[in-house]
């Protein structure tokens, strides 16, 4: 159904290929992964298939791509619509109209569909991905997650024999991607409906695989096999496939069931020995409420233009170094129609790393707005170093917090990498060639006369990230700060944000990635329907929910391992003893 034969894709200006001796297929009704690190090539490849590539991003195409036997050369995007549908990276940029309902039947209407079975595809579709109480909602006021939802539906409904999805999953709540993963599982199923998806969280879609492409690295050609054959060899793969190796499993496990079924002995060694407490990683546990703080407001999102450049290097101005960075009470917050808050407390300490998980929609990205004065409270306080966010001029604010949104792309301004490396060490203070570091040691392989513009998402964050951590903000925001991050990136992410916790720096990020949370938290701060639902040590908040729990977790509950690293040490120690 899609056929890559010997392709390559330049893109203009570049001196080699960015992918090479792509030749594959993919038969009709089968769901196939494509896999590999961040920044290898496979959104480009993905983009090959309907045409996006090199039609829209400009870049030579050589060797052949069909799809249903039309050559993707010689058949504009429009003339593949009612073949294949797609769903890439940044859902915003591809939406046409206004609100849910009519983005739900934008294509169907551009294909001439009748209008009776237009409307049942609709309503079907609100249903199935929970988009029904959504349905006359502007986009533009929905959250992360409610907008991807709002892209796969709206592929959707017109049915098409062709599903091209990148990274459907990355700000879908677990329980939101497993059903979004189920859905398209039936129609590969039922319909005979041919879908090939790139995902970096493995964990989430492995088990739905008939077969996966791994793109091992920039350049060399991919490999095809069954998820069994291609974990084997593998850089990227979950958190059960390491744990396998760990244990030396063979064959390697690919879900949480397969590894309980192996995990027997490893258990009862395990048995002995104790995992270490997330709570004694130096979270002093903040009494209360979790909290977060204010970022640069020119760094944030909606970006002010100009922007300032006014980030300052972080001088702790706290003469209690225990002192809490941020802390909120009694928040409540509306939007528009939505009482996006209530009633929430949270307090964020120095040396302390929050995690805000939850549903989409269920209000993490309103708190952290409120922490760097986006968002205005309609009742409660919030205060970051003494300062109420919302009223505080941002050159002030800037220098007690820093995000990195959801949207990265809403930080960054310049025309090249090398520029927005220069403005953030000049904005932060900091000596020249900070940001840069800082970038190279997320995701090497970014070359700094790329426009950010042309980056991959994973380089792109890597590129925010590096923005907002080379101004050392005291009170540290992510939104989703692991979208197109592989786990090799996700891995020195995470060492940073450790580094910077040891310093007394206070970290809060809202994520879904359950393994991320495991890995980084102190603490979890659960958030449903606006409310908090559970606050508490990570160990103790994921272990108790099925949600929430990472692989780990669920391989060898009831003992309460969080991650394979913490096994490996656990193991290590064991042995030296
Ligand atoms: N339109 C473009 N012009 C120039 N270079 C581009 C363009 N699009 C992508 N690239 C470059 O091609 C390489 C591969 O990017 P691509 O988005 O395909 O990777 P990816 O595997 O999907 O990454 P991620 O996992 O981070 O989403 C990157 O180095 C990127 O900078
Ligand atoms: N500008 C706005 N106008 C009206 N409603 C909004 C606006 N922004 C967010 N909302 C609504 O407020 C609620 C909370 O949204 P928020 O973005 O904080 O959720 P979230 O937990 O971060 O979700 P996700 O995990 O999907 O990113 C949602 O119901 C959303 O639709």
């Amino acid at each position: 159904m899609i056929r890559f034969e010997d392709v390559s894709v330049t893109y203009d200006g570049a001196a080699e290929p960015t992918v090479q001796g792509v030749d594959f297929e993919v038969p009709e009704g089968e769901l196939v992964l494509l896999a590999g690190p961040s920044g290898v090539g496979k959104s480009t490849v993905l983009g090959a298939v309907g045409g996006l590539v090199p039609h829209f991003t400009g870049g030579t195409l050589r060797g052949r791509v069909t799809v249903a036997g039309r050559d993707t050369r010689t058949h504009k995007p429009r003339e593949l619509a009612d073949v294949v549908g797609t769903v890439g990276q940044d859902p915003l940029s591809h939406f046409v109209t206004d609100t849910v309902e009519d983005e739900l039947a934008y294509g169907m209407e551009s294909l001439g569909i009748a209008p009776a079975v237009m409307r049942r595809r609709v309503e079907e579709t609100l249903d199935l991905l929970g988009l029904a109480d959504l349905r006359d909602h502007p986009i533009a006021t929905l959250s992360g997650g409610q907008q991807q939802r709002v892209a796969i539906g709206s592929v959707l409904t017109p049915h098409p024999r062709v599903l091209v999805l990148d990274e459907p999953t990355s700000a879908l709540d677990p329980a939101a991607a497993e059903e979004v993963l189920a859905v398209l599982q039936r129609l590969v199923h039922d319909l005979g409906t041919t879908v090939l998806l790139a995902e970096h969280r493995l964990e989430r879609v492995i088990q739905y695989a008939d077969r996966v492409v791994l793109l091992p690295s920039p350049g060399t050609p991919p490999l095809l096999g069954t998820p069994a054959e291609i974990m084997a060899v593998s850089p990227v793969c979950p958190p059960v496939v390491e744990l396998g190796r760990l244990a030396g499993w063979s064959p390697l496990p690919l879900t949480v069931r397969d590894a309980r079924r192996r995990a027997g002995a490893l258990r009862e060694r395990l048995a002995e020995l104790v995992p270490p407490a997330t709570s004694a990683r130096g979270l002093r546990p903040a009494s209360g409420a979790p909290a977060a703080g204010p970022p640069p407001r020119p760094r944030s999102f909606p970006p002010a233009r100009p922007r300032p450049r006014l980030l300052r290097r972080h001088t702790p101005d706290s003469p209690d170094p225990a002192a809490p960075v941020a802390v909120v009470e009694g928040l409540a917050v509306r939007r528009g129609p939505v009482e996006a808050l209530r009633r929430v407390d949270l307090t964020a300490s120095p040396g302390g790393i929050v995690a805000l998980m939850g549903r989409n929609g269920a209000g993490k990205s309103t708190l952290l707005g409120t922490l760097v004065g986006l968002v205005e409270p309609a009742a409660g306080s919030v205060r970051v170093k003494g300062a109420v966010p919302h009223r505080t001029a941002p050159q002030d604010l800037i220098r007690r917090v820093g995000l990195v949104p959801q949207e990265p792309r809403d930080l960054l301004y310049a025309d090249t990498v090398a520029a927005e490396c220069a403005a953030a060490d000049a904005d932060a203070g900091a000596e020249a060639g900070t940001c840069r570091a800082l970038v190279s040691a997320l995701l090497p392989a970014i070359t700094d006369d790329t426009h950010p513009r042309d980056l991959s998402e994973g380089q792109r964050l890597a590129l925010a990230l590096a923005v907002v951590l080379t101004a050392r903000p005291p009170l540290l925001l992510l939104d989703e700060p692991t979208r197109g991050l592989d786990y090799a990136a996700k891995a020195r992410l995470v060492a940073i944000l450790r580094e910077l916790a040891a310093e007394g720096h206070a970290i809060v990020l809202a994520t879904h990635d359950v393994e991320l949370a495991a890995e980084l938290a102190h603490r979890v701060v659960v958030l449903a329907d606006g409310e908090v639902v559970a606050d508490g040590p990570t160990a103790e908040v994921v272990v108790a929910s099925p949600s929430f729990a990472p692989q780990v977790t669920k391989v060898l509950a009831p003992q309460p391992w969080l991650t394979v690293a913490q096994i490996r040490d656990a193991l290590t120690r064991d042995t030296l003893a």
